[in-house]
């Protein structure tokens, strides 16, 4: 009886895979499907006594109780390099969050070759089926995995639980789901006209080749955007996640396994960078780089992709969102409390390891006494220490190479003449990579901490002559190569209008009244120009633009049964 179960099961698992290889008769789409409604996935609070709270927190007591091994996966296969690698907890050093496989070029060419088998079959999915496994990620990601890929972000990251909520739970959920919505708006993108007796068409194809996504430490949702984005317009991805944030990402590629990504489609291979995506850039059929992280990586990029141009099939799309030096200007009208707690937020949060967080400060003469006070009362308050304590509003940096850096930036402005530290500058490594946070004044707005990307919970304020507004307003986009994020804050209409077209190209996201950070995927596109980078706009249907090739198709329902012109004929 149980022999005879076996057999039946073998044979219908037989059966599937035949189905799912293409041989077999293939069912027509036989209806114009709507989507289900696309909204933001709603944050929870997490207060006291709340089941979330409870929950979040099992499931970080829980992690921190096992240390799990995360090997390559290559056409759904695990891959074991014997290259082992760690992920610390950087709040706790001693701590060894997860263990991985490292890839060499064996695997990184397997990965690329196993992507470009799955290609066809992949691309030739219908959109909706495409949507379908992704919509189901999105759920994944808001339900079962959340506490689990929250968790992760905070051990793994560094990140508060509002700061893990709002990345790896909301805004990975934000991502996937929009793009479905952007994708049904893009392929119902048709010709307007069609000539008698013809019918126009467009369709969307994925790009001829492999893309590689490449992503940072400092969001779990980025991450996922960068390899499903492309994947959900009928691509495949190799991966390559950033040695910060392997737990997490691997948790969210988990959920894309369970989602139903087929083998191959998504290849999940943590490396040596360099090594890996010189690697990379050498094959013929590299079709797009997405990449979020530093200016300098993205730049070193470009220039190899540059250099191998010869060797590609098609000219591959280069998409790369990159740093930034955001500033908040406060207008002499600006609410000062306001200013100043959306300047505690939008510099401090998350260790100020946003792309996006706030790191220059104009301030007018006429409000500096107050806006110094209560910002310097307001940092010295700031609580900080491991984040499965709740009531840490901040925890660590993410390792020793930042911990240096940013350290290095607070004693250059201790030991020079042209700056002040007024709040923070003390810092400690011993048990993980603390750096309280600090304001710096400067009598120099091109102080070298005016001009430079940080990365680290470091604010450098310069205080501006009240007549000197429109000077001041230059400054901002001379003093930077950078155009991520800015902020204005003002009562005065007038000057708000006035400062936003002034301050046109200096930021991609532009906020008045409000802090520099915190873009919401469906609400505000995020993404900025100049050295920030190519401004694609992750968060709506501009970025999946970059990851399709479409075809113009045009049939004619009639038949021509001479090949002259009326312009041909002649009077005689
Ligand atoms: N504009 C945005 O949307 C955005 C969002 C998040 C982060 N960022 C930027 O990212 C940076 C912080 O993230 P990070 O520290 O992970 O950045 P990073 O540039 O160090 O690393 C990003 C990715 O590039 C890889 N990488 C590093 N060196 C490389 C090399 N030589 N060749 C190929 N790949 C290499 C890393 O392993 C990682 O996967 C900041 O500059 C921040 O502003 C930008
Ligand atoms: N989108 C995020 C920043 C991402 C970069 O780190 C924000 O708007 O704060």
């Amino acid at each position: 009886m149980l022999r005879a179960a076996n057999a039946h099961a073998a044979h219908a698992a037989r059966a599937a895979s035949r189905a799912y290889s293409g041989s077999a008769v293939r069912v027509p789409q036989l209806a114009t499907f709507r989507l289900p409604e696309i909204a933001n996935e709603p944050t929870r609070d997490y207060a006291p006594g709340s089941a979330e709270r409870e929950q979040l927190l099992a499931a970080v007591a829980e992690m921190q109780s096992q240390t799990r091994h995360i090997p390559l996966v290559i056409n759904g296969r695990e891959v074991r390099t014997g290259t082992v690698l760690e992920q610390r907890n950087p709040g706790n050093k001693a701590q060894v969050l997860c263990t991985y496989d490292s890839a060499g070029p064996a695997e990184v060419d397997a990965a690329i070759e196993g992507a470009l088998a799955a290609r066809s079959k992949w691309e030739a999915l219908p959109l909706y089926d495409r949507q379908a496994i992704f919509l189901r990620a999105a759920d994944l990601t808001a339900s079962k995995y959340r506490y689990k890929l929250m968790a992760a972000s905070m051990l793994g990251q560094g990140k508060n639980i509002w700061q893990a909520e709002i990345d790896a739970a909301t805004e990975a959920a934000d991502f996937l789901r929009f793009n479905v919505k952007y994708s049904a708006e893009i392929y119902a993108q048709q010709p307007p006209c069609n000539a008698p007796g013809i019918w126009n068409r467009s369709e969307y194809r994925a790009l001829e080749g492999f893309v590689y996504a490449v992503s940072p430490f400092n969001f779990t949702a980025i991450g996922v955007n960068l390899a499903a984005a492309p994947a959900l317009m009928g691509n495949v991805v190799v991966w390559k996640p950033s040695q910060g944030a392997v737990l997490s990402n691997a948790i969210a590629y988990d959920v894309m396994r369970e989602a139903g990504v087929p083998d191959g489609v998504m290849q999940f291979v943590p490396g040596d960078a360099a090594a890996m995506t010189k690697r990379v850039f050498e094959h013929p059929e590299f079709a797009a780089l997405h990449f979020t992280g530093s200016t300098h990586v993205f730049k070193s990029m470009w220039k190899q992709i540059a250099a191998n141009i010869d060797r590609y099939k098609s000219y591959p799309r280069i998409v790369g969102e990159t740093g930034g030096k955001n500033y908040h200007l406060v207008h002499p009208s600006a609410d000062v409390p306001n200013a100043v707690n959306n300047t505690i937020r939008g510099a401090f949060e998350f260790q100020g390891q946003k792309c996006s967080a706030c790191s220059r400060l104009y301030v007018p003469r006429s409000l500096w006494p107050e806006f110094r006070e209560r910002l310097a009362a307001g940092v010295e308050a700031i609580r900080q220490g491991p984040v499965d304590d709740p009531a840490n509003f901040m925890g660590p940096v993410i390792n020793q190479a930042a911990f240096d850096k940013i350290t290095n930036y607070i004693e250059y402005a201790r030991n020079s003449p042209d700056a002040e530290i007024i709040a923070g500058g003390r810092y400690s490594d011993a048990d993980g990579f603390y750096i309280r946070p600090t304001v710096v004044v400067t009598t120099r707005p091109d102080f070298k901490l005016m001009t430079e990307e940080i990365f680290g919970p470091v604010v450098t304020a310069y205080v501006y002559e009240d007549a000197d507004l429109d000077a001041t307003v230059d400054l901002i986009g001379a003093t930077s190569p950078y155009a991520l994020t800015g902020a204005i804050f003002a009562e005065d209409r007038q000057a708000a209008v006035d400062l936003s077209a002034r301050l046109l190209h200096t930021a991609g996201n532009f906020y008045i009244n409000d802090k520099c950070t915190g873009a919401v995927v469906g609400q505000q596109p995020f993404g900025g120009s100049r050295a920030s980078g190519t401004n694609d706009k992750p968060g709506s249907p501009a970025l999946l633009q970059r990851f399709i090739s479409p075809r113009s198709i045009k049939e004619n329902l009639g038949r021509i049964s001479g090949y002259t012109y009326p312009s041909n004929i002649t009077s005689n």
